[in-house]
C-alpha cells in the first residue's frame, strides 16, 4: 500500500507526487492508531489478537517449534462470551504492530486484572483446553520460536507488563486510564500522562587485542559466560556508563570504545541493551572481580570463544566441578557481540 504525501512549505500546503514507501505508510498508520482511539477501535475489527495469561503467551506445539496462534475480533468475542465475559474486555488489549497491508496486531492478557475493567482473570487450564494450546513463560519458549514471533512477543509481553504495573497514578493514587492503543496511560484527575519506558543498559565486550573478557553471575546456567552488562545511571552518557560498569565489575580502565548495535530485552523488565566493543589500556589486564556483582570473570582466547559459539566449548572449572563453557544464545545481543569479535579476530589473523 502506498500514499501520495502533502508537504508544507512557507505556510502553504502542496500535493507532492512522490510515492511514499510501504514502510513509511505503515509507520504513519501505526502513528495514527496510537494517536486516535476511534481509528484504533476500527482497526480491531479487521485486526488479529495474540493472547496471554499472566504475561505468558499462548503457544501451540508443532514438531520442534512453537506456533503463535492469532484470533480475529469475532473469535475473541465468542471466546469471551463462552467464559461469561463481554467484549468490553477487549479494550484492555495493546497495539503491538501491523502488517504491510495494515492489518493491526494486538495483544490481550486474559489472566491479569485491570483497574479500568471489572473483569476477573479467566481460568488458565480451561482456556488452554478451549484454545488447543498452552500459556508458556516467554523465557522458557525462546529457543523454539522464530525470530519474528519472538520479537513481536517481546514487545507484547513488555507492554502488557508495563500496563499491569502502572494502573495507578503515583501522584494522586487514582486509577490511570490507557488509550486504545496502549501507547500511554493518563490520570483522569490531574491529566498526568505516563508513557511505557525501557531502562537503558550498556553491554560491553572488552578485549585486550588477543583475548576477550567474559563474566558470569551466580544466577546464570552453569558454565555460561557473557559480556559485561549494567544499567545506566541517571545523568550518564553511554560512554560513561560503559567505562563505569567495566571499572565497577572487573576493575579495568578502557582505552577505546565502539558502538555495535542495540536490542530491546524484556527480562525481567524492559531494557534497551546498547552493545559496544571496547579495548583495555595496554598492559592493564589484571582483573579484579567485584564479587557483589559477579561470580567470576576471565580472559578467553579466540580458540576457546570460537569453539563455544559452535557449541563445542571446552570445559570450565566452577566450584570444584567442571561444566561445558558456553556463551548466551543467538537471540541475545551478547551472542552477537561475541560473534562479531570472533569474526573480526578471524579476519585480522588471516595472512596478508
Ligand atoms: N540480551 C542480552 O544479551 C543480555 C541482557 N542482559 C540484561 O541486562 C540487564 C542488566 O544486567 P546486569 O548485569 O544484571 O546489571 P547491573 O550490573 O547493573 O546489576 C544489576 C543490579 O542493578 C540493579 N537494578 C535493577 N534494575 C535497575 C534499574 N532499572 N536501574 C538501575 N539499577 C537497577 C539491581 O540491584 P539491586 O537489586 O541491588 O537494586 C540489580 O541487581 C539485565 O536485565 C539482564 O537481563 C544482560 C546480559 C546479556
Ligand atoms: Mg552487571
Amino acid at each position: 500500500m502506498a500514499l501520495y504525501c502533502r508537504i508544507a512549505f512557507r505556510g502553504k500546503s502542496f500535493c507532492c507526487y512522490r510515492l511514499l514507501s510501504t514502510y513509511v505508510t505503515k509507520t504513519r498508520y501505526l502513528f495514527e492508531l496510537k494517536e486516535d482511539d476511534d481509528v484504533c477501535r476500527k482497526a480491531q475489527q479487521t485486526g488479529a489478537f495474540y493472547l496471554f495469561h499472566s504475561l505468558a503467551p499462548l503457544l501451540q506445539t508443532s514438531e520442534h517449534q512453537y506456533l503463535v496462534p492469532r484470533f480475529s475480533l469475532s473469535e475473541l468475542e465468542r471466546l469471551l462470551s463462552k467464559f461469561g465475559q463481554n467484549a468490553q474486555r477487549i479494550e484492555d488489549s495493546v497495539l503491538i504492530g501491523c502488517s504491510e497491508q495494515h492489518e493491526a496486531w494486538f495483544a490481550l492478557d486474559l489472566g491479569l486484572n485491570s483497574s479500568s475493567s471489572t473483569h476477573a482473570s479467566l481460568p488458565k487450564s480451561e482456556m488452554e483446553t478451549e484454545l488447543k494450546g498452552s500459556f508458556i513463560e516467554l523465557r522458557k519458549a525462546l529457543f523454539q520460536l522464530n525470530p519474528v514471533d519472538s520479537s513481536l512477543l517481546f514487545t507484547a509481553q513488555s507492554l502488557l507488563h508495563w500496563h499491569d504495573g502502572h494502573q495507578f497514578c503515583s501522584r494522586s493514587g487514582q486509577p490511570t486510564k490507557k488509550n486504545m492503543a496502549g501507547s500511554k496511560r493518563v490520570c483522569p484527575s490531574n491529566k498526568i500522562i505516563y508513557y511505557p519506558q525501557m531502562a537503558p543498559v550498556v553491554i560491553t565486550l572488552v578485549s585486550d587485542g588477543t583475548r576477550c573478557l567474559l563474566a558470569r553471575q551466580s544466577s546464570f546456567p552453569k558454565g555460561l559466560y557473557s559480556a559485561l552488562a549494567g544499567f545506566c545511571d541517571m545523568g550518564e552518557s553511554v560512554e560513561e556508563a560503559v567505562r563505569r560498569e567495566v571499572a565497577e565489575e572487573v576493575g579495568l580502565e578502557l582505552e577505546r570504545l565502539q558502538y555495535s548495535a542495540s536490542q530491546h530485552w524484556p527480562f525481567p523488565n524492559s531494557s534497551l541493551m546498547i552493545a559496544c566493543h571496547a579495548t583495555v589500556k595496554p598492559g592493564q589486564t589484571e582483573i579484579q572481580v567485584n564479587l557483589r556483582e559477579l561470580e567470576a570473570a576471565a580472559w578467553f582466547s579466540y580458540a576457546e570463544v570460537a569453539a563455544a559459539l559452535k557449541r563445542k566449548g571446552t570445559y570450565i572449572q566452577q566450584q570444584n566441578q567442571s561444566f561445558p563453557f558456553s556463551v548466551p544464545p543467538k537471540l541475545a545481543i551478547a551472542h552477537q557481540l561475541i560473534k562479531e569479535w570472533v569474526e573480526k579476530h578471524a579476519c585480522s589473523s588471516l595472512p596478508d
